[in-house]
Order: structure tokens, then C-alpha cells, then sequence
């Protein structure tokens, strides 16, 4: 993503719970002055325990989010930013394929399929969540051929383990969908709209 350093002026303190670069990019992008204070939250455990209580995949996004939120909010000032995807296919929950090879399996798997993105976002001040939203999108992924697969996958590398759904949207992973329905940028990462909507309304950033 091209990213400009334009800030528009921001009243309070921003902090970004989150190690994922995109999420950085997309509020940089946007024009928003923040930090990046990412503390260690056990997703799996929450995850495994959710699951066998049979919660809603959506709550378990969620619950993560609002997990990663608080972590920092409770020890630091301000509006602290968490937030979770979480992919969905075939019933299946998946997470961010491990290596290079699993991302290939990954897309093999959706080829010709479409899969859901649920995207949570929470916000908490002095230790309380404030704020929340969850944005599902819907991605049909083509019929693509093994050649492109490869082409793909050479282009991306690595790049490919860091995103839930094995690819970047934003790049030439557009090149693996015929359809999608939802917000560019939840399917990113970050449902950015709402999140804007919601520090206008605290006067956070200009009307
Ligand atoms: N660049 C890019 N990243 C994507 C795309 N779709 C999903 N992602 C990334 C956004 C998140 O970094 C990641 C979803 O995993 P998580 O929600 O667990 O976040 P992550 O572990 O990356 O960071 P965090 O837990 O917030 O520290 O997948 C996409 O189309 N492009």
C-alpha cells in the first residue's frame, strides 16, 4: 500500500495493540497520528476455550480483540486499538498459515470456493472496552490455475504466513478472486470506516 505521512490532527492519544503491519498502515494511510504498543495475549488458549464451549466464531474475533485491547489499556493512557480476523470456510476456522508451503495447500483448498473474513475491532480507555464492531466480508476465490498459483506465490513469499487468508489483498492476491462482498479494508485487516465514525463522534479527529 502506498502510504502518505499526511497526518489530519489527532486530540488524544492513539495506541495500535498490534504487531500486524497492515493494521499500521491502514491508520498511517488514513492520516491518523498513533503508537504501536503490542503486548503478548495466549489467542490460542482463548480460541481453544471458546471453541469447546461451542461460542460464535464471530465472538471469538471478538473476544481476541477485546483480549488484545485491554492488555494495553490497562497499563497505558489513551484510546488503545485491538483487533482480530478470523477465516472461515466450509464451517472451519483457520488461522495464519505457518509456512510458505501451508499457504500454498491453503489456496489450493479455497480455489473455486468462498470463504469469510470476520474482522473484530475493539477499543478500550483506562481498562474498559468502549467501543466494538465486527465486519464480515465474503471472498469467492477463482478457479485459478497451478501455474498462477506458483507465480503468486513466488511474488509474495513469507509475506503469505502473515495474513489469515494467505494472501494480500491489496497486491496481486486481487488477481485470485472473482467476487467479493464487504469493506476493503476489513478484508485487510482493519474495518477502518466505523472506527473513523466512532472518534469523530468522540472528537478524536475532526468532523
Ligand atoms: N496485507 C494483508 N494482510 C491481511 C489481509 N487479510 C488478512 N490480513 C492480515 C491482517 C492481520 O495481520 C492478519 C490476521 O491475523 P490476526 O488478526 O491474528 O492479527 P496478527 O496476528 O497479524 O496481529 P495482532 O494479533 O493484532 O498482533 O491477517 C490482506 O488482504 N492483506
Amino acid at each position: 500500500m502506498s502510504i502518505t505521512n499526511h497526518v489530519i490532527s489527532t486530540n488524544a492519544r492513539i495506541i495500535l495493540a498490534s504487531g500486524s503491519s497492515i493494521r499500521a498502515d491502514i491508520l498511517r494511510g488514513a492520516g491518523l497520528n498513533y503508537e504501536v504498543i503490542s503486548k503478548p495475549v495466549d489467542e490460542a488458549a482463548i480460541k481453544a476455550a471458546m471453541l469447546s464451549e461451542g461460542s460464535r466464531l464471530r465472538d471469538i474475533a471478538d473476544a481476541l480483540a477485546e483480549a488484545k485491547a485491554l492488555r494495553v489499556s490497562r497499563q497505558e493512557s489513551g484510546f488503545v486499538i485491538g483487533a482480530d480476523q478470523i477465516m472461515v470456510m466450509d464451517g472451519q476456522l483457520f488461522d495464519k498459515p505457518p509456512t510458505i508451503d501451508a499457504a500454498r495447500q491453503r489456496l489450493k483448498e479455497m480455489r473455486g470456493k468462498t470463504h469469510k473474513l470476520m474482522g473484530a475491532v475493539v477499543v478500550c480507555e483506562n481498562g474498559v472496552a468502549i467501543w466494538r464492531h465486527l465486519a464480515v466480508t465474503k471472498l469467492t476465490v477463482r478457479d485459478f490455475s497451478d501455474e498462477f498459483l506458483e507465480t503468486y506465490i513466488n511474488l509474495e513469499g513469507e509475506a503469505l504466513t502473515k495474513s489469515v487468508g494467505a494472501y494480500r489483498f491489496e497486491g496481486p492476491g486481487a488477481q485470485l478472486f472473482s467476487h467479493v462482498e464487504g469493506d476493503f479494508f476489513s478484508i485487510l485487516g482493519l474495518p477502518l470506516l466505523p472506527l473513523l465514525e466512532y472518534f469523530r463522534t468522540r472528537g478524536v479527529i475532526p468532523s
